[in-house]
């Protein structure tokens, strides 16, 4: 009798918040099995009923309800499917909130981590794709592009879970053989699935610059807050790397697809390589929304530096990544979806 082997899937942690849901419909897309772990501290399962409509999925994704501190609970689900890698999302990603309860994004991110690293290991599951951040960057006073080998360090709670996670899977892959671990560094993911029908939807009121905007634009938000206007950039704004997260979500099928390369622990940059002024995102989306967005100009954000643009060159080189979505569709897309679903997922 022929052995029958169970197909091998993806696991991603994190799998129903803003990144990782628009990375499961890129994975559905190309005809990936998917299953989701989150505990939808952030999130909610609507965005999987989507992604089956949009990717014409006959069945439905499997999620598990779990949190990453449960380590039987996710055993359970590496019981049930046998993975072949795993994409891990699910963090708490607040800078500020993380200044302020710094021990509750350790807790959640760290332990979270270390779960997972561990039951990864108990069932053999070896190969991982890890969501980091530009934040994990020292500050380049002259406002340079960061390199994967730039200096390392930084100034909150959030990012030095990133480093400290980046370095106990870098840790791991070292001392046992067969690992084979990706770190991407995103800079500024935003935007949302051009359908409208997927996008990002922030629980309380948004820290990050464009879904505050696009609130404001369709009138949930008075105004926006320019924290400040006297900063070493072109017209004094702070100047990010923005990229559509349609973008990101191909860079993670582009990672997985490099893990099987070997390589051992890998570090990427995800960004465009280059960077847009507050005062130019503004001007962007009122473009793309046909009106005005009234904004104020405040005092500095406490923690903000001055430009944080991304080298993009390792990443084109060695995963085949380029951004291929303009800050026009950005803006566009993030406009559609804030129009069509003006509560979010919420309906
Ligand atoms: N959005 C950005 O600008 C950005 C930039 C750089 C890096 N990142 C990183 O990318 C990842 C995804 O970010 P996002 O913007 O999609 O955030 P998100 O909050 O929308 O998604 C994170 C998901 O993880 C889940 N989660 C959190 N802690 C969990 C736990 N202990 N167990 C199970 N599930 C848990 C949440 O419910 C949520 O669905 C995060 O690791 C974040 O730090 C995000
Ligand atoms: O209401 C707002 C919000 C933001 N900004 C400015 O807009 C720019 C972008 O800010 P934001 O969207 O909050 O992104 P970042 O501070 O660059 O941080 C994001 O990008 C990092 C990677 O570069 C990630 O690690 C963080 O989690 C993510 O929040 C900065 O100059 C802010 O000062 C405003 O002027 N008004």
């Amino acid at each position: 009798m022929p052995v029958s082997i169970p197909p091998s899937h993806i696991l991603v942690t994190g799998g129903t918040g803003f990144i990782g849901s628009h990375t499961v419909l890129e994975l559905a897309r190309q005809g990936y099995n998917v299953v989701v772990v989150d505990n939808l501290s952030n999130s909610c399962e609507e965005p999987l009923r989507r992604i089956e409509k949009l990717a014409g999925l006959k069945d439905r994704i499997p999620l598990f309800k779990v949190d990453l501190a449960d380590k039987d609970g996710l055993r359970e689900v590496f019981r049930q499917y046998s993975f072949s890698s795993v994409i891990h999302f699910a963090a708490l990603k607040s800078v500020g909130e993380s200044a302020g309860k710094p021990l509750m994004y350790y807790r959640n991110n760290i332990t979270g981590t270390l779960n997972l690293l561990d039951v990864m290991a108990e069932f053999g599951v070896k190969n991982i794709v890890f969501s980091s951040s530009a934040t994990v960057y020292k500050a380049d006073p002259e406002g340079k592009p960061f390199c994967e080998d730039s200096e390392l360090g930084c100034t909150n709670p959030y990012g030095r879970t990133k480093l400290f996670m980046e370095s106990i899977i870098q840790d791991v892959a070292n001392a046992e053989q067969g690992w084979n671990a990706i770190m991407l560094r995103y800079f500024n993911p935003t935007g949302a699935h051009e359908s409208g029908t997927m996008g990002e939807d922030p629980m309380q009121i948004p820290n990050n610059l464009m879904p505050y905007m696009s609130q404001v634009a369709i009138g949930k938000l008075e105004k926006l807050h320019v924290f400040g206007t006297d900063y070493n950039t072109r017209d004094g704004t702070g100047l990010r790397d923005y990229i559509h997260v349609m973008d990101v979500a191909e860079a993670h099928v582009a990672a997985l697809k490099r893990l099987r390369a070997n390589q051992g622990y890998e570090v990427f940059n995800i960004g465009s390589g280059s960077g847009q002024t507050v005062l130019e995102m503004i001007n962007a989306m009122s473009a793309a929304c046909g009106k005005k967005i009234p904004y104020s100009e405040d005092p500095r954000r406490s923690g903000d530096n001055d430009a944080v643009i991304c080298n993009p060159t390792k990443a084109a080189e060695m995963l085949g990544f380029r951004v291929t979505r303009s800050l026009e569709q950005i803006c566009a897309d993030l406009w559609r979806w804030q129009t069509v679903n003006p509560n979010g997922y919420e309906q």
